[in-house]
C-alpha cells in the first residue's frame, strides 16, 4: 500500500493572472498606405513584452491593434487576427467594449481628468468601461494600492488629480486601467515625460503587476526594455517599406546574443 507523501514541499509558484495574446499575421494600414507587414507575435501571461525599434517602425499603430485602437483612427485598416486567449478580437465573438475591457492601456502622457477628484478619476475607469462594482470604495483602493499610489493619496482622495505631480498621474492613470480588472495592459512609452525617478516609479509598479496582468510595453529606452521586460520583439521598417518584426524572444538573448545583426546594431545603439 502506498501513502502520500506528507513531507512539506516548496509551493508552486501561482500561476499568472493575466491572460495570452497572440497576433497572427497582422498588417496595417493608414489609407492605402501599409504601415506593418505580417507580424506574429505571442505575448504570453506573467511576462512584460517590450516592442522596440526606431521611430516609425510600427510599435504604437501594433499596439493598437491589440485593443482595437486602431480601427478609431479615420482610413486606418488591418488584416490578420489578434487572439486574446484563443478568441479573435475582431472575430465577432467579442465586443468591441469587452476587448478594451479586458485589454486596457496607458499613454504616453498621463491624461487623468485634472479637476476631478483622485477617488473619481479611478472611479472613472468603471464607468469608461460601463462596468458596475458593489463596493466602489474596496476597488479604488485596491486599484490605487496595484498601481503603487495608495500610500501617497490615501489622505487626499477628495483632492483633485491636477495636483498631482506627473509620475503620480500616470500611476493614477494604471490605477484607472486596472479598476475593470483587464487581463493585458498596454502601455505606449508610459514614462517619456517623466524624470527618471518617477520613471523608475512606475518601472517598479511595472514589475510588481506582472504577476497579474499582461504587460505589452513600447519603449525607447533600451535600458528600460531591459530592466522591466522578459520578452523582446524588435520592430524595423526599412525605406518606404511597412514595419516588421526582425526578431523576437527572451530580452536577454535579444540584448546578449541577437540573431540579427540589425537588432544588435540596434540594440547597441549604432543606429536609431
Ligand atoms: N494617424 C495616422 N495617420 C497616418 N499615418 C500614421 C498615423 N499614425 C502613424 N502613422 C504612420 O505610420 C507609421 C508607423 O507609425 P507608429 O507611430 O506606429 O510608429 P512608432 O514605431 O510607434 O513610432 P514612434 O517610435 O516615433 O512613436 C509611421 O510612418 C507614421 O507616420
Amino acid at each position: 500500500m502506498t501513502t502520500e507523501a506528507s513531507t512539506p514541499t516548496t509551493p508552486a509558484p501561482a500561476a499568472a493572472e493575466g491572460g495570452t495574446l497572440r497576433a497572427e499575421r497582422v498588417s496595417a494600414w493608414f489609407g492605402t498606405r501599409k504601415v506593418l507587414e505580417d507580424v506574429n507575435l505571442e505575448m504570453g501571461a506573467g511576462a512584460v513584452t517590450a516592442l522596440i525599434g526606431p521611430s516609425g517602425c510600427g510599435k504604437s499603430t501594433f499596439l493598437r491593434t491589440l485593443n482595437r485602437m486602431h480601427e478609431i483612427i479615420p482610413g486606418a485598416s488591418l488584416a490578420g487576427s489578434v487572439l486574446l486567449d484563443g478568441d479573435d478580437i475582431y472575430g465577432g465573438t467579442l465586443r468591441v467594449t469587452q476587448v478594451r475591457r479586458r485589454v486596457g492601456m496607458v499613454f504616453q502622457k498621463p491624461n487623468p481628468f485634472p479637476a476631478m477628484s483622485i477617488a473619481d478619476n479611478v472611479a472613472a475607469g468603471l464607468r469608461l468601461t460601463g462596468t458596475r462594482a458593489t463596493d466602489r470604495d474596496g476597488l479604488i483602493e485596491d486599484s490605487l494600492r496595484r498601481a503603487g499610489l495608495w500610500n501617497e493619496v490615501r489622505n487626499r482622495l477628495r483632492a483633485p488629480a491636477g495636483g498631482l505631480s506627473g509620475g503620480q498621474q500616470q500611476r493614477l492613470c494604471i490605477a484607472r486601467s486596472l479598476t475593470v480588472r483587464p487581463e493585458v495592459l498596454l502601455m505606449d512609452e508610459p514614462c517619456s515625460a517623466l524624470d527618471p525617478t518617477s520613471t523608475r516609479r512606475i518601472e517598479e509598479t511595472i514589475g510588481e503587476l506582472r504577476s497579474q496582468v499582461t504587460i505589452i510595453i513600447v519603449t525607447h529606452n533600451m535600458q528600460q526594455a531591459q530592466r522591466v521586460s522578459q520578452r523582446c520583439a524588435f520592430f524595423l521598417a526599412a525605406e518606404d517599406q511597412p514595419g516588421r518584426v526582425v526578431e523576437s524572444g527572451p530580452t536577454e538573448r535579444l540584448f546578449g546574443d541577437p540573431e540579427d545583426p540589425r537588432t544588435a546594431d540596434y540594440v547597441h545603439g549604432r543606429f536609431g
